[in-house]
Parts: structure tokens; sequence; C-alpha cells
């Protein structure tokens, strides 16, 4: 069943042409769909505006049957539980000022009267940001760190561990190992796949890397210029005909 549905997406900036341009794909209920292209061909302004932190110029945004790329403000509030997004830089998607137990929470605050947790409860604060540091297999004694106190693969999972906390149907994973080093991209490679499966996530990986995009997706979307040139299942991948763009990302990486 289709989860997402994206139909003629396009956004431009006052800068330049579109850097989005009339884009369509869905995204299946259970589904680790990739999206793959060199820098600068949109991948990002695509994820930004399926959170609608960008408004769109044109097309359509359908999620669990509802059209979301016209809703602002409270009447948007209700879809931003479905989707979560994980960035490339976890120093950044975490507030330096903020213990990980209040950084974890914050989400649960702000949604907390519209949630319907099936995995995780809350008996109280403490034992669901253990639940969670456990999820992504930190030590419970985390929870009274900074961020600045781990290391770059554990903020990762901090991060991680924040977007699982209100159980979203979709998790936009923005270049998710692209900071780290080969050791931990392959541990939270690992953690992604292991808990989409114990919570039911779907995914839209977004990556330059091809072996961890071959490891992790079902079907591959390949963007160029803010258009999709090629899509595949994921045993296509390396095929012979495979779009020359798809190709040549293939040989260089
Ligand atoms: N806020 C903005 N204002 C103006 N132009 C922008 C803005 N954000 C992105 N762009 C432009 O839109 C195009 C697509 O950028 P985008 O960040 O989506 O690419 P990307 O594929 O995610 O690149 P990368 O892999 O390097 O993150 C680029 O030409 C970029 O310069």
């Amino acid at each position: 069943m289709s989860l997402l549905t994206v139909n003629q997406l396009t956004k431009s900036y006052k800068t330049g042409t579109a850097a989005v341009n009339h884009v369509s794909f869905h995204l299946n209920q259970g589904e680790c769909l990739g999206l793959v292209g060199e820098s600068g061909c949109g991948k990002s302004t695509l994820a930004r505006c399926l959170l609608r932190l960008e408004d769109i110029d044109s097309g359509n945004i359908i999620l669990n049957g509802v059209r979301i790329e016209e809703l602002h403000g409270r009447k948007l509030q209700p879809y931003r539980k479905h989707i979560q997004i994980v960035l490339q830089n976890p120093s950044a998607a975490l507030n330096p000022k903020l213990r990980i137990k209040d950084i974890l929470i914050d989400p649960y605050e702000q949604f907390k009267h519209e949630l319907q947790l099936k995995h995780f409860t809350v008996p109280s604060r403490d034992s669901y940001v253990k639940q969670l540091l456990e999820a992504v297999e930190l030590p419970a004694s985390f929870a009274d760190r900074y961020p600045h106190e781990l290391s770059g693969g554990q903020r990762q999972r901090v991060t991680l561990a924040r977007a699982i906390s209100i159980e979203p149907d979709l998790i936009v994973l923005d270049e998710p190992t692209a900071s780290l080093d080969v050791l931990s991209q392959g541990a939270v490679l690992d953690l992604l796949a292991s808990l989409q499966s114990q919570l039911a996530l779907s995914y839209l990986f977004i990556s330059h890397d091809l072996a961890a995009v071959y490891q992790m997706c079902q079907r591959i979307l390949v963007m160029k210029d803010g258009q999709f040139v090629d899509q595949c299942e994921r045993e296509q991948l390396f095929h012979e005909e495979r779009h020359a763009y798809t190709k040549e990302l293939i040989s260089i990486y």
C-alpha cells in the first residue's frame, strides 16, 4: 500500500532554475526507497518539501491518503508526527545546551495528545528515555549527558532515537552516515535495518553511497538536475540496461 505519493512536485528558488522539477514517485508502507544523485541535484530540497519545511511551487504530496502540500500551521500539525527526518550532521541537529533526555522527550511533549504509541510506553519520562536509548543501543546513563560528550556515531544514534520516539510512519534519512567513519557507518546501517523491522518503519534513504543504498533499499530512484532519470529494483542496479548517468554514479563509487 502506498504511504506517500508525490505527483509532479516542483520547487524552485529565486536564485535559479527548479531545484526539483516535476518529480513523481510513490513509497510503499514498510519500504526503504533509495534516492541517489550527485551533489546539488535536488535531493535535500525534495526531502525538505516532503517534510513541508519548504513551500512547493506545484504538484501534490499525498501522505496516508491526505493531500498535505497546501496545509499550513495547525492544519499541518497532525501530519508532522507521521514523518521525521535524520540529517547528515548530528552535531548541527542536536541543541548543544540540552541534555540528551531533554532532546529525546521533546517530540513526545509536542505531540503527546495525538500519539498512539504501539512499541514504547511512557510510565515516566525517565523510563521512556531509557527505552529510546536502549532501542538505539546506547547506555541509559547517556540521558544526563550533553551532545558534546558523545562521539559522532553516538550523536547520530541520538538523532535516530529522537526520530523514532513518536513512532512515525516514515523517516527521511538524508545522508545519515556521511559524517561517520566506516565502522560507525556499518553499525548505524545495521541499526537502521533492525529498527525498521521492529517498528514497521518506512524510509526514504538519501545517500551518495551506492553500496549503502544497495544494502538498505528495495527500490532506487536516480536524480539528476532536479529530475528522476532512472529508477529500478535493487537487484537491477548493476544491470547493463541502466541509464548512462546511473552507470556513471556506479563507476565513481
Ligand atoms: N535555500 C536555497 N536557496 C537557493 N537555492 C538553493 C537553496 N537550497 C538549495 N538550493 C539550490 O538548489 C539546488 C539543489 O540543492 P540540494 O541541496 O537540494 O541538492 P542535494 O542533491 O541535496 O545536494 P547535496 O548532496 O550536496 O546535499 C542546488 O543548485 C542548490 O544550490
